[in-house]
């Protein structure tokens, strides 16, 4: 197997006496399509955060290409969030800018010295007609439906033309043609574009579609990664259930309120 693009090595992470990590140890190899499950609030979105500096880790370390981003000054984490790129939640488009602005949003950030007005238009083209959205730049994101918007909210990931995609619960509130469009579009930019991508995601279907790869969080460490047929075989309780979505018989209401 080759060198691990992506390595979270012992990584601690807490907010104030809330423990999100306590040991994250994973790694992501390149070209993968590599997809974290685990229940609400155990720290996949921290996970992601933590990859592009958006959130600082507490110890441990996190490397690019064998270089330890939590070590790094701002400015050279700023040069890596133009190879890492993340599709928020929600997609997070802005509201008063149009579409086409939206998408060109990371390419004036990273690339306002070395791209022309013209060469960025030609990116926002080609990045909206990826997602097959070709000619919507004047659109505005209130005039789209939720499956389009995030579709645009991947215009603007794939802009910059990263080598690394992080996709924060891409299919959350979409119907299922939408939900599979967007697999089809993660499966479809994986060859396209030779990406590597982790993919944070409750929708089991879309896992088990989209993954080469899982990996499942729970109390603070990974509990289990591997093959998809590996996570549907697997004997573990806490990752049987979680994929079958089956609770424990035994929960009662205070663990119902704290989760
Ligand atoms: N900036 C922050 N400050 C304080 N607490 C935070 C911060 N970011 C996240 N948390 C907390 O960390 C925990 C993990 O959050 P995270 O968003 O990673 O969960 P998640 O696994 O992605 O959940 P979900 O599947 O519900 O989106 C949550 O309890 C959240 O409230």
């Amino acid at each position: 197997m080759s060198e691990p693009i992506i390595r979270f090595r012992d990584v601690r992470k807490a907010f104030g006496p809330k423990v999100i990590y306590r040991g994250l140890n994973l790694e992501v190899f390149p070209g993968e399509t590599l997809t974290v499950i685990g229940g609400s609030g155990v720290g996949k979105s921290v996970m992601l955060k933590l990859l592009i500096r958006l959130l600082e880790a507490d110890g441990g370390a996190i490397t690019f290409h064998g270089e330890d981003i939590t070590q790094m000054k701002e400015a050279k984490a700023r040069l890596i969030r133009r190879r890492i790129a993340m599709l928020f939640q929600g997609a997070a488009l802005f509201d008063s800018i149009s579409v086409g602005e939206n998408v060109a949003y990371g390419l004036h950030e990273h690339y306002r010295d070395e791209m022309t007005e013209t060469q960025i238009a030609e990116r926002v083209d080609w990045a909206l007609s990826l997602v097959g959205l070709p000619g919507i730049e004047a659109m505005r994101p209130s005039d789209l439906s939720g499956g389009m918007k995030k579709r645009v909210g991947l215009a603007r990931a794939i802009a910059v033309q990263p080598e690394v995609l992080l996709y924060d619960e891409p299919t959350t509130g979409l119907d299922p043609i939408n939900t599979e469009r967007i697999n089809h579009l993660i499966r479809g930019l994986k060859k396209a574009l030779d990406v590597t991508s982790i993919v944070v995601t409750h929708d089991m279907k879309s896992a088990f579609t989209i993954s080469d790869r899982m990996a499942m969080v729970q109390a603070g460490e990974i509990i289990l990664s591997g093959r998809v047929d590996e996570f549907q075989q697997s004997s573990d309780p806490r990752v049987k259930n979680f994929i079958n979505g089956i609770a424990p018989v035994n929960e009662d209401v205070e663990t119902l309120l704290r989760a």
